[in-house]
């Protein structure tokens, strides 16, 4: 029996593997998708919980200066399933029977970079000295972000003599649930490209972008319109073996095996170590890989029987818990009941925790933003650790990301981790998939960042 050939193989179907798919079979290629589990989606998944009867995912957040997510969702006709919120919501915790206190930031009539400044200046969350701290680092990242990936966000932050509530209430909330590890192990570059594209650049890269579907319902229709262009998508198939044979490389799964003039590994790095060949290039490569290092995502998953909030979401301040989202609200879900989704970004201290630990801090210090926690009826809870949610971005990463294109003809690598310029988010998955598609057909894929803009657009140096 003949083996099914392909012009290009991709293994994997998380955004990486789905961006690359669907890039290439747009172009006209003959494209398999081949992924271990039975839903695509990749890190970016929901399930079916089987105790709980519910379909729950982590929640995901994307900003409006992910142009190259963005294109890929509208590609697939699933971008005006996205909510976009223009305001950012942070709450200090009500102590001694006080009510929350809130700051919002939104934008306004004046220009970027001052579109939030009125919000900002008025923001009780910080006071003159913090605010003035904020500003003054704020001027480092306005005409762009270092190229250079050495420094620590730490020794940033006292090189500019950032105030301790203007870390607690700022640099935190947004740093480390952007770049889900503590400022030691973020590099400025990654830190100040956050605030550059999303806060100082234009008000359209700094809305909040909330998928209002469970993960896998929503990339699945970025799989279905790629199946539609004619690529074919194999579910619950893992590769296990990757070996060149004359001009194309043997694919082998656990189900059977495939040829194809090309491979796009968008696989976690770990994965892809494994399927490397086990040749010079390969050794070097896992080398480079050795430098990766995961950090941990857990999410508090809570069933109310009314609404403890009038909120969609806010980051909730001097607490371990970052922040909340009302899932409910989001989905607009019919019913009466609440669901909200409390985030710990670099929870390396929850993943020794046990379900009730982190169950019990999170209520009691939930209660102590929104009152009605003590008295609504928990329904029902769960708790999903992720341990290896993110790659962190420690100083001198960049070096060890390796680029889309191999040592191998026609092995390609994509995914978040790769060299992408961004951080291990959704927007990065996608910059590697189109990235390594681009490798694959000698053409271009990446789609432009939005400009910048107002006073901003003078001085920047993209
Ligand atoms: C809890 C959590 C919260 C997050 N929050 C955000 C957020 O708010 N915003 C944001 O932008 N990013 C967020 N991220 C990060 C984001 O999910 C990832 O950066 C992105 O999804 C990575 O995509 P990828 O395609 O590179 O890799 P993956 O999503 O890991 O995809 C790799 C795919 O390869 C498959 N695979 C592996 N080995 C094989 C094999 N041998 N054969 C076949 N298939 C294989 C895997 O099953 C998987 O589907 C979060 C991640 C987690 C876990």
């Amino acid at each position: 029996m003949s083996v099914p050939h392909f012009d290009a193989v991709v293994v994997g179907a998380g955004l990486a593997g789905l961006a690359a798919a669907s890039a290439l079979s747009s172009a006209g290629g003959k494209v398999l998708v081949l992924e271990r589990k039975p839903f695509v989606g990749g890190r970016a998944y929901s399930y079916e919980h089987p105790a709980l009867h519910e379909e729950i995912d982590c929640q995901h957040v994307l900003l409006g200066c992910c142009t190259n997510l963005v294109h890929l969702c509208e590609q697939a006709g699933v971008a005006d399933r996205i909510r976009w919120y223009d305001e950012l919501t942070f709450l200090e915790p009500g102590l001694d029977g006080k009510a929350a206190q809130r700051t919002s930031l939104k934008p306004r009539i004046l220009p970027a970079p001052l579109h939030t400044s009125f919000d900002f200046l008025r923001a009780p969350m910080l006071g003159l000295a913090d605010k003035v701290g904020i500003a003054r680092g704020l001027m480092d990242f306005m005409r762009g972000y270092p190229a250079g990936d050495s420094e620590s966000f730490a020794t940033w932050l006292k090189r500019t003599r950032q105030t301790p509530r203007a870390i607690k209430h700022l640099w935190e909330p947004v740093i480390v649930g952007a770049l889900n590890d503590g400022f030691e192990n973020c590099s400025t570059k990654y830190a100040g490209q956050v605030f550059h594209e999303s806060f100082l650049k234009s008000a359209q890269g700094g809305r909040l972008g909330i998928p209002a579907m469970p993960l896998s319902q929503f990339y699945g229709y970025v799989a279905e319109e790629t199946v539609r262009q004619g690529a074919e998508l194999r579910l619950s198939q893992s590769v296990t073996g990757l070996a060149r044979e004359g001009d194309v490389w043997s694919i082998a799964t656990s189900e059977g095996s495939f040829t194809g003039d090309n491979v796009v590994l968008a696989v976690p790095f770990q994965q892809a170590a494994a399927l490397l060949p086990m040749d010079a290039a390969g050794t070097a490569l896992r080398e480079q890989f050795s430098k990766l290092q995961n950090a941990p995502i857990t999410t508090v998953h809570l069933w109310f029987e009314r609404e403890i909030t009038e909120l969609d979401h806010a980051a909730l301040l001097d607490t371990g818990i970052q922040w909340i989202f009302q899932k409910s609200r989001i989905r607009k879900t019919p019913g009466q009941g609440s669901y909200c989704e409390l985030t710990i970004s670099a929870s390396f201290a929850e993943l020794h925790q046990t379900r009730e630990e982190i169950l019990g801090n999170a209520l009691r210090e939930l209660a102590m933003f929104f009152p009605k926690v003590r008295e609504v009826k928990l329904v029902k809870s769960g708790i999903l650790k992720e341990a290896r949610a993110t790659f962190s971005v420690t100083p001198g990463l960049d070096a060890s990301r390796p680029t889309q294109t191999t040592a191998w003809p026609g092995l390609f690598l994509a995914g978040d981790w790769t060299e992408t310029g961004w951080p291990s988010t959704m927007e990065g998955a996608v910059r590697g998939g189109y990235l390594a598609a681009g490798a694959v057909a000698g053409t271009k894929f990446l789609r432009p960042d939005l400009p910048a803009t107002g006073l901003t657009g003078l001085i920047a140096r993209s």
